[in-house]
């Protein structure tokens, strides 16, 4: 067992209230070319909640769900917004914290899910004068813990729908699109952030007893510039299709995320919601791992572990720029 003395948990941000907003989206968006209409879009969703997401509050649920189990003090910190990893390594340092295993909220490889918050904790660490050495757990996307936890809201979720759809309902998974070359750059050998969610969803819906093809992967809440290609189909043009191919009612599973923010609570639940009514399909939607006691004891029982391998600074590297509207502008 690697000898931890804290635990941080290493999660997105989220904005807190309306002027919170802007600013918290430049932080996410600072040189990555995503589009200002594609912005206002996504302000208008925060706006539509308040300007509040719900994240950051989940994230203090799962400290207070963690902090009982580990006996050891538990952190928290984000990249985007408060509060920011930096400022808790700080705190980390000052409360003499040495050694400490960070739980990412983001189950599996690729450069938004690993990479970049490999990047903020070196950051955070190279910031701050005596930080404690801070090591990156591995992913969980095939954990039992996680699988438990997905497979028991995936049940639920059947159970909401009308008793006599739920043998014929389809399971489709989602996660979050994103650029193709970045897909094909997750992982020591490529591919790896599809692989795993791929992985995930077989064994989630094993755990529900639909193995082989009852099940579909889709992508959600893409961005970026129309002319580059992102992972698809979009789960609302997935189910206009399920439709014309005589499919009444769907289960989403957003497999690739751990709780339930905006970019579910808005694109499935507001989007995806509002396309199967328009279609006049049964939809329901499982919740994220959250706080479910099996991802609760799942974060103590990969601190027990063998401390992880660090992945070589090679691994889901931010595919070179085809990325900038500029540049896609400038061919
Ligand atoms: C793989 C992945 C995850 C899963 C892994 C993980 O969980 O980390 C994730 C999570 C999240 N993404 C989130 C929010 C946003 N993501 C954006 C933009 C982007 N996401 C990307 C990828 C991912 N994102 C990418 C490739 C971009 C394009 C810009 C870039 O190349 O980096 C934008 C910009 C506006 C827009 O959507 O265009 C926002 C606001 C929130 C917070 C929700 C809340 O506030 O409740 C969470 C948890
Ligand atoms: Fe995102």
């Amino acid at each position: 067992m690697a000898n931890y003395d804290a635990l941080v948990v290493v999660s997105f941000g989220g904005p807190e209230k309306p002027d919170d907003v802007m600013p918290f989206l430049e932080n996410v968006v600072r040189g990555r070319g995503v589009p200002r209409e594609r912005l206002l879009e996504v302000e208008a969703h925060y706006q539509r909640f308040g300007g509040v997401s719900p994240i950051n509050d989940q994230c203090r649920e799962l400290v207070a769900a963690l902090k009982p189990t580990l006996g050891v003090p538990v952190y928290w910190g984000n990249r985007n917004w408060h509060p920011f990893l930096t400022d808790t390594v700080g705190r980390m340092a000052a409360d003499g914290v040495r050694k400490a295993a960070a739980f990412v909220t983001a189950a599996n490889a690729g450069f938004s899910s690993c990479r970049q918050y490999l990047d903020d904790i070196a950051g955070a660490v190279g910031q701050v004068e005596g930080a404690p050495e801070i090591v990156k757990l591995r992913h969980y996307f095939d954990h039992p813990g996680f699988i438990a936890a997905m497979a028991d809201h995936t049940e639920r979720a059947l159970a909401e729908l009308p008793a006599d759809r739920r043998a014929t309902a389809r399971l489709v998974f989602t996660a979050h699109s994103v650029p193709v070359t970045m897909a094909r750059s997750a992982g020591p050998s490529g591919g790896a952030y599809e692989a795993q969610l791929r992985a995930t969803a077989r064994l989630v819906a094993e755990a529900v007893g639909r193995s082989g093809q009852d099940w579909d992967l889709v992508w959600q809440s893409r961005s970026g510039p129309p002319q580059v290609p992102w992972l698809e189909p979009d789960v609302c043009d997935h189910l206009t299709d399920l439709h014309e191919d005589g499919v009444e009612a769907v289960v989403l599973v957003p497999i690739g995320f751990v709780s339930d923010h905006m970019e579910v609570i808005y694109d499935l639940d507001v989007e995806a919601a509002d396309r199967a009514r328009e279609l006049g399909m049964h939809l329901t939607r499982a919740a994220t791992a959250g706080t479910h006691p099996r991802f609760v004891s799942m974060v103590g029982e990969l601190m027990a572990e063998p401390e992880p391998l660090m992945c070589a600074g090679t691994c889901c590297p931010r595919p070179q720029r085809p990325q900038t509207a500029e540049r896609v502008a400038a061919g």
